[in-house]
């Protein structure tokens, strides 16, 4: 059953508070985050479980609503609405209100896509991130804004998707910027870990001479599911005498339990993707 949105909105707006909860039991495919817990003020008014999810409530999301009835699929959510600002009014920049707002932005432009690249994969496409240049100005910004007095050199991005993040917080914080790449792809001398996925098993590899010993890397991906990929980075660092200050992701998905084995490696991320079934 599909919720009626524009309602939802309109007792939103009438309320004049993001404090209104709403049990749905269908939730579009593209809406399955929420926001984590210390980013987000509303997540401290709510107790936020694993099965719930917020959207926003906004132009975009609801010209997207035939998109949203398409790709619709059964499962047992709370549906959360985070109210958006008028645009520029949300520029309350280091504010709570003006993080939450820039969080719930970017949960809402990752799309979910069910059973790529395997059947039972619910996978988080951070591409229609990119097409939102202001989602993907605040993914940017609020991690420069955590990093950029940390005394970091180094951001060692992993390849893919951490090429496209790495490099604009790189260069905002006066940070070298450290591709780790799959095999074969490096052409100087390399050190490599191996690692296994959430879907098979993999490798990473980092020219020698990169990094110098004592230097404080932050790790950025796009996501952490098993953790595996992180753990692998971390070593590949630490072998060579870097110190990891700290791993960094916009998407996390909790229910594979990556930060666990991540140890007591601090992980820094921006939205929590719902259950993977
Ligand atoms: O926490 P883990 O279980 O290790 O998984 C996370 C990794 O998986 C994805 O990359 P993928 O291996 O699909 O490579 P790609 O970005 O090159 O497609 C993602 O971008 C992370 O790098
Ligand atoms: N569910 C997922 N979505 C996107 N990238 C991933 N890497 C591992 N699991 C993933």
């Amino acid at each position: 059953m599909l919720p009626d949105l524009t309602s939802i909105g309109f007792n939103f707006q009438a309320m004049g508070s993001i404090s209104i909860a709403h049990n749905i039991t269908t939730i579009g495919a593209q809406q399955q985050h929420k926001v984590t817990k210390p980013l987000a003020s509303a997540a401290a008014q709510f107790p936020v479980s694993r099965t719930t999810s917020f959207i926003t409530l906004s132009s975009s999301f609801a010209s997207s609503l035939s998109q949203f009835q398409t790709t619709c699929k059964e499962a047992k959510h709370q549906l959360y609405c985070l109210p958006t600002s008028e645009e520029g009014e949300e520029e309350k920049m280091g504010s709570k209100e003006g993080t939450d707002h820039r969080i719930a932005r970017i949960s809402s432009a990752i799309r979910v896509i069910p059973n790529f690249p395997k059947p039972g994969i619910l996978f988080q496409d951070i591409t229609t991130l990119l097409l939102d240049p202001k989602a993907f100005k605040d993914t940017i910004d609020l991690f420069v804004e955590r990093y950029k007095d940390k005394e970091i050199s180094v951001v060692a991005g992993i390849e893919a998707r951490g090429f496209i993040f790495g490099p604009p917080i790189a260069l905002a914080i006066g940070a070298k910027f450290v591709p780790m790449r799959k095999p074969k792809k490096l052409p100087g001398e390399v050190i490599s870990e191996e690692y296994s996925l959430e879907y098979g098993t993999d490798k990473i590899e980092m020219h020698v001479g990169a990094v110098e010993p004592g230097e404080r890397a932050l790790i950025i991906d796009d996501l952490i599911a098993t953790g595996g990929t992180l753990c692998a980075a971390i070593r590949l660092l630490e072998r060579v005498g870097v110190k990891v200050v700290e791993c960094a992701c916009v998407i996390e998905l909790p229910e594979l339990e990556g930060r666990k084995r991540l140890g007591d490696k601090p992980l820094f991320v921006l939205v929590e993707a719902a259950d993977q079934i």
